[in-house]
């Protein structure tokens, strides 16, 4: 290949949500094709407060594949990358770009390599869902990168083999995970359930007490489940809040019950007196003009709510919550075509 031909590099970028689960996934029957012993459901959570941002680039000057996330190289060894990158690359179409004389075969693209950079706007591997996000990020970038033409349902089952929750962040709204039942996993799929629209003064109110890694990750906890616990089968009947990590995730009707319960949590969790309300309560601030709480003054004057009692003091457990997120239900992925927001310079392929 000459020299000039070796210089063209495209780029594609994406941003994708994470979601939370509310009938959470927990469990596998098949650990390699990360197949689940029960159906789940999710809410997307918004981009806007919540999201992975992730630049794909493909040239004939790469001589590897290599990704960097959170602006540090992070090896795509693993058999999760791998997978999502060998599926991918099987369903890659013909591309053909006349004005930057780009023309890429089918056949051709099992050879190119890619470079990719990733990055999470909330804390990564915490418990708040950044491998749903990063998977389906990535197999969202990778396929309009290679021109896929497969639906999200094809997308979420392999965005699903890099890690099992991604596949629901391929949908806006609401969207299920359906287990299937072939030992080859082609019918565990996600679909969506209803669009961000169909609920959309939902309020989710995320209680950040640990930014920190997670000692324990969900593919560790949750085989430690299936091998230890004799209630897993019936786990999925049961409702709770918490994720797999510290950090409590709380689901209000609507704003005037969310506003309520920000009042509460305030008054219960008050953040450190030198804090900022601003950078405490982040995402979307307008439940706390719901809740009547403009700074600091109106945090210290909220009243114990009146459901305290003499048989419920009202302890106070300040500085105990690192931040709250408020956020609701969000749109599914989108390819981002503002050049200022991509990771890879779109000359070199490199990180910017
Ligand atoms: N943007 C990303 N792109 C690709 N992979 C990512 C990205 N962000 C995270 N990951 C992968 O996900 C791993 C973290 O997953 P893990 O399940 O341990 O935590 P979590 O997803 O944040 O929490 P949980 O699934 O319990 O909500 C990282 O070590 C990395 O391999
Ligand atoms: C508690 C959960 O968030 C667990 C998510 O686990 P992962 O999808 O991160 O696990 P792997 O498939 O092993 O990568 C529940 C859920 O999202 O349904």
């Amino acid at each position: 290949m000459g020299e000039e031909s070796k210089k063209w590099v495209l780029t594609v970028t994406a941003q994708t949500p994470t979601n939370i689960a509310v009938i959470k996934y927990w469990g596998k029957r098949d650990e390699n094709l990360i197949l689940p012993i029960n159906d789940s459901i999710s809410v997307t959570l918004d981009p806007e407060h919540l999201c992975t941002t992730t630049s794909v680039a493909v040239s004939p000057s790469f001589d590897q594949d290599r990704m960097w996330l959170n602006g540090k190289e992070f090896s795509l060894a693993g058999g999760r990358y791998q997978r999502c990158l060998k599926e991918i690359r099987s369903r890659a179409c013909d591309y053909v770009d006349e004005k930057k004389g780009i023309k890429i075969t089918k056949k051709e693209w099992e050879n190119l390599h890619v470079h990719i950079a990733s990055y999470n706007n909330f804390p990564t591997a915490a418990g708040l869902a950044s491998s749903a996000a990063g998977f389906a990020c990535l197999v969202f970038a990778l396929a309009k990168l290679m021109n896929v033409k497969d639906d999200l349902g094809t997308l979420s089952s392999i965005a699903r083999q890099g890690s099992g929750s991604a596949c629901r962040s391929l949908y806006g709204g609401f969207a299920k995970w359906i287990m299937g039942k072939n030992d080859n996993g082609s019918d565990s799929i996600a679909v969506q359930l209803a669009d961000e629209k169909h609920w959309d003064d939902l309020v989710i109110v995320i209680a950040v007490v640990s930014s920190r890694q997670k000692e324990t990750s969900s593919t560790t906890g949750m085989r430690d489940s299936v091998e230890t616990s004799m209630l897993i089968q019936h786990r999925a009947k049961v409702a709770y809040t918490f994720d797999a990590g510290p950090n409590a995730v709380m689901i209000a009707r609507n704003r005037k019950a969310a506003a309520l319960l920000l009042q509460r949590l305030l008054f219960f969790f008050p953040p450190h007196s030198d804090a900022d309300l601003s950078s405490y309560v982040i995402g979307d601030k307008s439940i706390l003009q719901d809740a009547g709480v403009k700074d600091m003054k109106d945090v210290e004057a909220l009243p114990p709510p009146p459901e305290v009692s003499d048989k419920i003091p009202a302890q106070q457990y300040k500085g105990d919550v690192s931040y709250f997120i408020c956020t609701r239900p969000g749109k599914g992925p989108v390819v981002l075509c503002d050049e200022s927001k991509a990771l890879l310079n779109p000359e070199t392929g490199y990180p910017k």
